[in-house]
């Protein structure tokens, strides 16, 4: 023990140094160092770098080295959140990050298949102070005894996943299981979809998942970003910290809600309304509805332009060739605008040439090429035109047209377009109506291509810039930060010309992950999608244009599904973007929930589904689950049940449709009836929805009788400790 924590101390000690070198170098760095481009851009990536650096650092300092394997040759590494070196001339390696490939087996490693490890070790560490060891002999042979032998060898698992919950989801990198290491660092081309129960670790498998591919891809990950989509804002509280502690901050974290740039879709709706919004048929209604608003006069009434040299036609005819033309260009609708109004213009053109120009003995028109240009930009620039142009073929924004669509659906079958229908500017957008906007944003489009144009030369002017410093930088050697070569600096070492410039472009200093946040467009590294199951199909297209290079990991449990647009299988939903092509592995231990709580929730399951199996648990507590008729005082019996199941330390869910919960709330001291819970409080109340994808240590099911088949199955394995179920009305029959 006296020797690990001297390791340990040691460890600390070289963490404390590369801190106050990396901050030392942000603060000389953020010194003003003259005004000049050259000295900005310096700074710029000095501060990226270093800041990056620093995050990490301070980020890792809660149980910093947590491992340790001795290989069969005598070596020993120590393995750890990051890597760190020596401050010597060889950089010898003090601790291996758990993502390097040398850590792997203290992962895999097995009686049965040791890899070359005599032993493996947990450290578990309060602060700087290693309290326990437990050691895993893994060659039989091995007569040598510590002292510390766990002979189950998993001492570390039991403990951590019994601990006392904080209201925040922790990383589990001490304890990695052996499936789940395969699924984190399997290659991040293509798609991966990982399937399991309640409990299996989808999330955390996810989170380490992201932090593995930014390690492994630094280069390319930090210049495109990792998007993390999960159900609700609670949820994406509840894993936020998750990444931050294992040193990654470079991850955009979002709901459906908010993937649509400028929108804040906080409103709400039917269920109904949702699954009708998200299924497949809405693409070609929208398609079909952007149409409609390229339109034509009436045969025989057509729209008459004023103009100096006599009123202008505009009729059936020259405005369907002219809508052909544009259409043929297969633009979207704003783009193809210009083409229609050039039609248009040419045959009013031509009007005028016809009206003023013509011989009247049929012989050549008498106008010049001059007198022609002349009359078509009198023509071009006529208000009176442009008026009529707009009248046929308007420019079109997303929300616009979308609160026109959704004020008249049409395309969709009765009900559906019943369900969907909503008086423009009455309530705010929903998270259904994001796929919607991104669908109608790409049927649309927007002519940017000036923009476009003038960001693409500034761009090649400042990497040729950029170039120049590099080299320059080069030469010098300016950076003489020790552990240049260690793998924590590595990932921030490497810097090319572009992204040196991308990082210079004068107003914009936002990380990737930043940028990725307002651009519609942005073609993320890497998509995790978390509870993927509840996505409907028009979600995923959204989601699709956002990883052109079909790089995801999805994360779901069919059985879990709630949203009525959500999947029953995954082939149908990637079929249309990778075929057949894409893995599908299964999670099949459940870390949270004992076997006590499972076995009640798998018989709400088997109703259903006779065949139905859950995950296995890892462990039982003895806590059989306990079910208790109100009577007619439902709050009363509430606040007994939490007052009985708080837990001195940890956290107390209970989950109650929210129809109920001013009653409930109302006798229970410092619990709130409110829409965005704070699941770091001792006690909250969520509704069966909110808890998706959240744990606690211990649960109380309000009324289940009011709850989707699914939703109770999600709230009865949600505590990791006991449950209990308050009821007023009678219990669905498989929780008698
Ligand atoms: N290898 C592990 N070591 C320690 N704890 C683990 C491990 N794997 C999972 N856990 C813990 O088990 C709990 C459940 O994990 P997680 O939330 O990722 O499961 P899930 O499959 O996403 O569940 P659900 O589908 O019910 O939301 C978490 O507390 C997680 O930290």
């Amino acid at each position: 023990m006296q020797k690990e924590q001297a390791y340990v101390d040691r460890l600390h000690h070289r963490v404390d140094v590369l801190r106050g070198v990396a901050s030392r170098s942000v603060e000389d760095a953020l010194t003003p160092v003259g005004t000049g481009l050259q000295a900005r851009l310096e700074r710029d990536v000095l501060v990226a770098e270093r800041s990056g650096l620093l995050a990490a650092l301070d980020a890792v300092d809660g149980s910093l080295c947590f491992g340790r394997i001795d290989l069969a040759d005598g070596a020993t590494h120590h393995i750890g959140r990051i890597g760190i070196r020596e401050d010597d001339t060889e950089h010898t390696p003090l601790l291996i990050d758990w993502r390097a490939p040398v850590a792997r087996p203290f992962y895999l490693a097995t009686g049965h298949t040791p890899m070359g490890l005599r032993r493996r070790r947990h450290l578990t560490t309060e602060g700087r102070v290693v309290t326990e060891l437990h050691d895993e002999i893994l060659d039989v042979g091995d007569q040598e005894r510590t002292g510390f032998e766990d002979p189950s060898g998993d001492a570390v698992l039991l403990a951590a996943v019994s601990s006392a919950r904080t209201g925040r989801m922790g990383d589990i990198v001490r304890t990695i299981q052996a499936e789940q290491d395969r699924i984190i660092r399997a290659p991040h081309r293509g798609v991966l979809v990982v399937e399991g129960g309640p409990g299996t670790g989808k999330t955390a498998v996810a989170l380490h998942r992201a932090a593995f591919l930014l390690y492994e891809h630094r280069e390319l990950l930090a210049k495109r970003a990792v998007l993390i989509v999960g159900p609700n804002p609670a949820f994406l509280r509840y894993i936020g910290e998750v990444l931050p502690a294992l040193g990654e901050t470079g991850v955009l974290l979002a709901t459906q809600a908010e993937l649509f740039p400028g929108v804040h879709a906080r409103g709400t709706e039917t269920p109904r309304a949702a699954a009708a919004k998200g299924g497949e048929h809405m693409a070609e209604a929208l398609a079909l509805a952007v149409r409609d608003r390229q339109r034509l006069p009436e045969p025989g009434d057509p729209i008459v332009v004023p103009h100096d040299d006599g009123d202008l036609v505009l009729d059936w005819e020259i405005a369907y060739e002219a809508r052909q033309a544009a259409r043929d260009t297969r633009l979207p609708h704003n783009l193809a605008r210009p083409h229609f109004a050039f039609r248009i213009i040419d045959a009013l053109t031509a009007q005028l040439v016809e009206r003023i120009g013509a011989d009247p003995y049929g012989g050549p028109n008498f106008l010049g090429p001059d007198d022609i240009a002349q009359l078509g930009k009198s023509v071009a620039v006529s208000g009176e035109v442009h008026a009529a142009v707009d009248e046929l073929w308007p420019v079109l924004t997303p929300e616009g047209f979308l609160a026109d669509y959704l004020a008249e659906p049409l395309y969709l079958p009765d009900e559906d377009a019943e369900a969907v229908r909503r008086t423009p500017g009455d309530g705010e957008w929903t998270p259904s109506d994001v796929p919607l906007l991104d669908e109608a944003a790409e049927l649309l489009g927007a002519d940017d291509s000036a923009e476009r144009a003038a960001a693409e030369a500034g761009r090649q002017e400042r990497i040729a810039y950029a170039q120049g410093v590099l080299e320059l930088s080069r030469g010098s050697e300016t950076f003489e930060f020790e552990d240049e070569e260690s793998e924590t600096l590595a990932a921030h070492d490497i810097i090319d010309a572009e992204r040196m410039a991308e990082r210079h472009e004068e107003a914009d200093h936002r990380s990737a992950a930043e940028r990725a946040a307002a651009d519609r467009t942005w073609a993320f590294g890497h998509i995790i999608v978390d509870e993927a199951q509840e996505l409907s199909p028009m979600a995923w297209r959204l989601l699709m244009r956002r990883s052109p290079t079909r790089s995801l990991t999805l994360v779901g449990d069919p059985a879990q599904t709630s949203e009525e647009a959500g999947v029953g299988s995954w082939g149908p939903i990637l079929e249309p973007y990778v075929g057949d092509r894409y893995e599908h592995v299964r999670l099949g231990v459940n870390y949270r929930t004992p076997a006590e709580i499972m076995e009640l929730a798998a018989r709400v399951l088997r109703a259903e589904d006779p065949s139905f199996e859950p995950p296995g648990s890892v462990r039982s507590t003895g806590e059989v689950p306990w079910t208790r008729d109100a009577g007619a005082d439902l709050a009363g019996a509430v606040a007994r049940a939490v007052a009985e199941l708080t837990p001195a330390e940890g956290r107390l869910a209970v989950i109650a449709p929210l129809a109920l919960h001013e009653e409930i709330a109302a006798p229970l001291d410092g619990v709130e009836a409110g829409a965005e819970p704070d699941l770091t409080r001792p006690v909250v109340l969520i509704a069966p929805r909110q808890a998706k994808g959240l744990e606690f240590d211990h649960v109380l099911v309000v009324e289940p009788a009011r709850f989707g088949t699914s939703d109770l199955y999600v709230a009865l394995t949600r505590a990791t400790q006991r449950l209990g179920i308050v009821h007023r009305e009678p219990l669905p029959e498989a929780l008698r």
